[in-house]
């Protein structure tokens, strides 16, 4: 049975230039579209399982990476972004339309990854920006339906694909994590 992980890397993914100076993430509504401007490369670009972030119909993984939030403008159709859940971490901003989630914001100061937007590249009109690299809260895609017996064809297409599975986070990030932990905590004491 062929595994579907998420469209844009169904077939190999493609790597970046290197170079992705930045672009335009357009929403699918064939009318007023909303435009939201991205300066610069995307950063750990990764599969995400869980099931919070915005797929595309049928995928199984969403594709996100983090952007620092200011280099996140919205630039067209703003009007048509409304916050899918105010209590989460990540305020993300999809299109009331179409139901795409432009971008994700962190509000809370203190959170390690603040000041940094949760993006989906797949959404540039652009191509060549930076390809994922690892897939993240894998076990968490049998929150949405994904039987236990299809977890090892699941972990297996990703390591395939050159995506290394985690259940949580990669190493670089939950190490960002508790670095940040440790210093609050310090700070604290
Ligand atoms: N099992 C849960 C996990 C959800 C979760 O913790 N998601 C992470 C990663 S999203 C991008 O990598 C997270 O940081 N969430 C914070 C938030 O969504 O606000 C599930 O599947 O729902
Ligand atoms: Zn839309
Ligand atoms: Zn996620």
């Amino acid at each position: 049975m062929t595994v579907h992980i998420h469209p844009s890397i169904d077939s190999g993914v493609k790597q970046g230039t290197g170079n992705f100076a930045g672009g335009t993430l357009v929403c699918k509504c064939a009318d007023k579209p909303v435009k939201v401007a991205i300066k610069g490369d995307v950063a750990h670009n990764h599969a995400c399982g869980c099931t919070k972030c915005w797929k595309p119909e049928g995928a199984t993984f969403s594709v996100v990476a983090v952007v620092p939030r200011d280099n996140v403008k919205v630039i067209e159709n703003g009007d048509k972004l409304q916050i899918v859940d105010s209590a989460a971490a990540i305020q993300r901003y999809a299109c009331k339309a179409c139901g795409t989630h432009m971008y994700g914001r962190i509000e809370n100061t203190g959170h390690p990854f603040y000041g940094l937007d949760f993006i989906h590249p797949e959404l540039f009109q652009e191509g060549g920006w930076a390809a994922p690299g690892f897939a993240a809260f894998v076990s968490s895609v049998l929150e949405s339906g994904v039987q236990p017996g299809e977890m090892d064809g699941i972990r297996a297409r990703l390591k395939e694909l050159g995506l290394e599975p985690y259940d949580c986070l990669s190493p670089p990030l939950m190490d960002a994590i508790s670095s940040h932990v440790a210093k609050s905590k310090a700070k604290a004491a």
